[in-house]
């Protein structure tokens, strides 16, 4: 079955629903939203495979999502490194928490040297809600730094974007907190979610172009 897709557009109006109708908070969603990446990432990513999971964060809420609760994390020993490149040769693993549905154009800097090493690495990496500087509607970009780069693992959070036509690898649909109204007023068809969940895995919906 073929999902729906929410547009970039819908998917601010949505959020700012859940915001208002919804009565979360953005520090409640963006908590929510990294549980829910959290989960992905334990199911693709047994232990076994190495404990060292390196989370790249961007400087909006997609970043958010991946970056919560600073001092905690530091309280309990998870170190925060700077040299993004330098990190990645000691990781198992890289969260892709770089750009959500907000991103659009050519990447600006300082993201470019994150983006090609991204493309360039060997590690699997899990990209949170879009694989950062692909297009929200059109996926991913015939030039630049991003070109070519493809992650092993996609969470949506609410509902696939447009740009999953182009995604070929395992797709989870995360961000248990719509509300029946909210999936109607959208037109989402989302996934059930079983039991705690807070992720389900879906079918690859890829149409490789
Ligand atoms: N309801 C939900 O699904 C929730 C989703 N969440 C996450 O929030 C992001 C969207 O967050 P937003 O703050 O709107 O934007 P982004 O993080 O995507 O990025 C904005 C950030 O990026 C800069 N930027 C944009 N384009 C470029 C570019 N070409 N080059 C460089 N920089 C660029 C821009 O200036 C901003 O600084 C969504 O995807 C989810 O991951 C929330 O957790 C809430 C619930
Ligand atoms: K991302």
């Amino acid at each position: 079955m073929a999902l729906k897709t929410l547009s970039a557009k819908n998917a601010a109006a949505l959020d700012k629903d859940l915001m208002s109708v919804g009565a979360f908070s953005i520090d409640q969603l963006m908590e929510l939203a990294g549980l829910s990446v959290s989960q992905a990432v334990f199911r693709v990513h047994p232990l076994s495979r190495g404990r060292r999971i390196l989370v790249a964060c961007g400087p909006g809420n997609n970043g958010g999502d991946g970056l919560r609760l600073a001092t905690q994390l530091r309280n309990l020993g998870v170190p925060f490194v700077d040299d993004f490149e330098s990190a990645m040769t000691e990781a198992d693993h890289v969260v892709d928490a770089i750009f959500g549905f907000s991103f659009s154009g050519e990447v600006r800097e300082p993201f470019p040297a994150v983006i090609k090493a991204l493309k360039e690495t060997s590690l699997p990496v899990t990209s949170v809600d879009a694989p950062s500087s692909w297009s929200i509607e059109d996926g991913p970009p015939v030039s630049g730094p991003g070109n070519g780069f493809h992650p092993s693992t996609l969470v949506s959070l609410t509902a696939p974007k447009p740009l999953v036509k182009w995604f070929t690898g395992r797709h989870f649909i995360g961000g248990r907190f719509v509300s029946p109204d909210i999936a109607k007023k959208y037109n989402l068809e989302l996934p059930a979610y079983e039991g705690i969940d807070q992720v389900v895995e879906v079918e690859n919906i890829a149409i490789k172009l």
